[in-house]
């Protein structure tokens, strides 16, 4: 399945266009992808996995706390789907939260926080809800930790993928957008947990980056 792949000189739109927190209004430097834009890539992951895995029941592990409205709006989209269809499936969703930036760099400490026994997982099919892959390290480490309890199959979904250097070897199964490799907040992406409350993703601002240093 393919992905919606954002050039690199994508300028995003022009923040006026678009609805948004007054509070943000000199700390997000465009619209880079509008919420609607957003929730119809969903609603085509949600078919993809609906068609993948219908008839069966999904057990799905949102990566916190960048994943939580990806994964909330994905959940929905699957029932939705899987109601108006013959394709009944169960969602039951579980959480891990994971800590790895400090600003706007990565470090290298990731460690996982969140319910040790995840045995609920044996003999389910997985789905890895991640908001954004960039390195690929987080996926890796989620795969292996997830395999240790034998589930029937395991998945990932990522809302956007970053072309970088050296990054992510392997792909999602379900990507929404590929993007460059720029920090982007919003639709519950922050920086230092400001950003959360804006529905669209943007690409942040220098201005911004200063504000809400640690
Ligand atoms: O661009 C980003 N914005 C917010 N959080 C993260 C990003 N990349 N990895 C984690």
């Amino acid at each position: 399945d393919q992905a919606v792949v954002i050039a690199d000189d994508w300028p995003g739109y022009e923040l006026e266009l678009f609805m948004y927190p007054e509070h943000y209004r000199d700390d997000v430097e465009s619209v880079y992808i509008p919420h609607g834009v957003i929730m119809n890539r969903i609603e085509c992951l949600a078919r993809d996995i609906l068609e993948d895995m219908g008839h069966d029941n999904l057990m799905v592990l949102c990566v916190l706390k960048g994943g939580y409205k990806f994964c909330a709006d994905l959940v929905e989209s699957v029932k939705a789907q899987s109601q108006s269809s013959d394709r009944p499936i169960t969602t039951r969703v579980e959480f891990i939260r994971l800590k790895s930036y400090l600003n706007d760099r990565s470090t290298e400490d990731l460690h996982i926080i969140g319910p040790e026994d995840l045995s609920m997982l044996k003999g389910k099919n997985v789905l890895i809800v991640e908001a954004i892959v960039d390195t690929g390290k987080t996926m890796k480490m989620l795969l292996k930790h997830v395999e240790k309890f034998q589930p029937k199959t395991v998945k990932v979904a990522g809302l956007l993928v970053k072309r970088i250097p050296g990054g992510a070897t392997k792909l999602p199964d379900y990507v929404g957008f590929v993007i460059p490799d720029r920090f982007v907040v919003g639709y519950a992406l922050d920086y230092n947990e400001y950003f959360r409350d804006l529905n669209h993703i943007c690409v942040i601002s220098e201005r911004g980056k200063l504000k809400y240093k640690l």
